[in-house]
């Protein structure tokens, strides 16, 4: 990763979407407030900036990683790619997904590790790496993955407290020791090509999990407010990360936690001459367990279900497995039938007018 120094500031003059700046020093500590302002940011967008997480050193040993991975001839990277089948751990090239109906290629690259992988290490449970991530597997991936867990493991106690689930209920679908779709994922997007000025990076889309912590450094990501059909972009704060939830949790809770539809494009003005780097750590249910709104532990829950104009979305008869590995799976180009392979590896927030 080049001097973060040397990159150009986010243009002022480009619009941005505010969020909310939820501190998880304060969420730790109980703070009343600061858990209203998580609940509040978690029910209306679904993302918030969160500070004082603590692995900031984790963060950017990982951004090294990737950077070391990306370096690797593509050839050797391809020996890790993560195929056609609907396994998202490994190495995934540029072009190798949709990002819309029309199957227009994404342009990121990326490299996943799956939490499984980097805490039982050298055991393999999924799949083997490159040299370069098992490199760092013990020093680097494995400190980042449980400074991650233990980020989004406090945000989902707090969410199980407040949607009135028995205590328990959200942490025993996301053991530590189970299988799950639990990664960490470093992404590399090139610099805005000549001609193509918003040629999209990564596709609209709902992460397909419980909780994503991401970190990055330029513009580019951007989300469709509710209520609007227009994408704004999220500044990067520094000191901060992002914080956003996914589909499992909208499913669980009936809709109260919020699954927003984003994307990434080429970071505005002058950032868009140079890479792109972020890293994400995806919180994920067990591969076994049975997507579906959690009406009979909780009353609030299933008060929301009734209320819900469509709760077909909440009972999806899938497990987490399967609805990751069918999102996964149908978006990769060579899956590709028609448009109707887009939508069908659509989540929570299909919107079939959206591109
Ligand atoms: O790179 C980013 O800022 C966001 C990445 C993302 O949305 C994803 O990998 O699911
Ligand atoms: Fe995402």
């Amino acid at each position: 990763m080049p001097g973060l120094t040397t990159l150009p500031p986010f243009p002022d003059n480009v619009p941005t979407h505010p969020l909310l700046v939820v501190d998880f020093a304060l969420l730790q500590a109980g703070d009343e407030d600061e858990i209203a302002k998580l609940w509040k940011a978690a029910t209306e967008l679904g993302f918030w900036y969160l500070k004082n997480h603590g692995a900031d050193l984790e963060v950017q040993e990982m951004f090294n990683m990737g950077a070391e991975t990306m370096a690797l001839p593509l050839e050797e990277k391809l020996r890790f790619e993560q195929g056609d089948e609907g396994m998202s751990f490994g190495y995934k090239a540029a072009g190798a997904n949709a990002t819309d109906e029309t199957g227009a290629p994404d342009t990121v690259e990326f490299i996943n590790v799956a939490k499984d992988d980097a805490l039982s290490w050298p055991r393999t449970v999924h799949r083997t790496y490159p040299s370069t991530v098992n490199a760092r597997m013990e020093n680097t991936i494995a400190p980042f993955v449980r400074k991650a867990l233990q980020v989004n493991t406090t945000l989902i106690e707090i969410f199980n407290a407040k949607l009135g689930l028995p205590e328990g209920a959200l942490a025993r679908r996301h053991r530590l020791e189970v299988p799950s779709g639990s990664e960490t994922r470093c992404i590399k997007s090139p610099p805005r090509s000549e001609g193509f000025s918003e040629k999209t990076a990564i596709g609209a889309h709902t992460d397909f999990g419980s909780l994503s912590f991401l970190h990055n450094r330029l513009g580019g990501l951007q989300v469709m407010v509710p209520g609007t059909e227009t994408w704004q972009y999220i500044k990067p704060m520094p000191g901060c990360a992002i914080c956003n939830l996914g589909d499992a949790m909208t499913i669980f809770s009936g809709g109260i936690l919020r699954s927003n539809l984003h994307r990434v494009v080429p970071p505005p003005g002058d950032q868009g001459q140079h890479e792109r780097w972020s890293l994400v750590f995806f919180t994920r249910p067990e591969n076994d367990v049975i997507l579906e709104a959690l009406t009979n532990e909780s009353p609030i829950v299933a008060e929301a279900f009734l209320r819900a104009p469509d709760s077909s979305v909440f009972t999806t008869g899938q497990t987490a497995k399967e609805w990751f590995s069918r999102r996964v799976k149908l978006q990769r180009s060579k899956n590709r039938k028609g448009p109707e392979t887009w939508r069908a590896s659509r989540g929570t927030e299909h919107r079939p007018h959206v591109a």
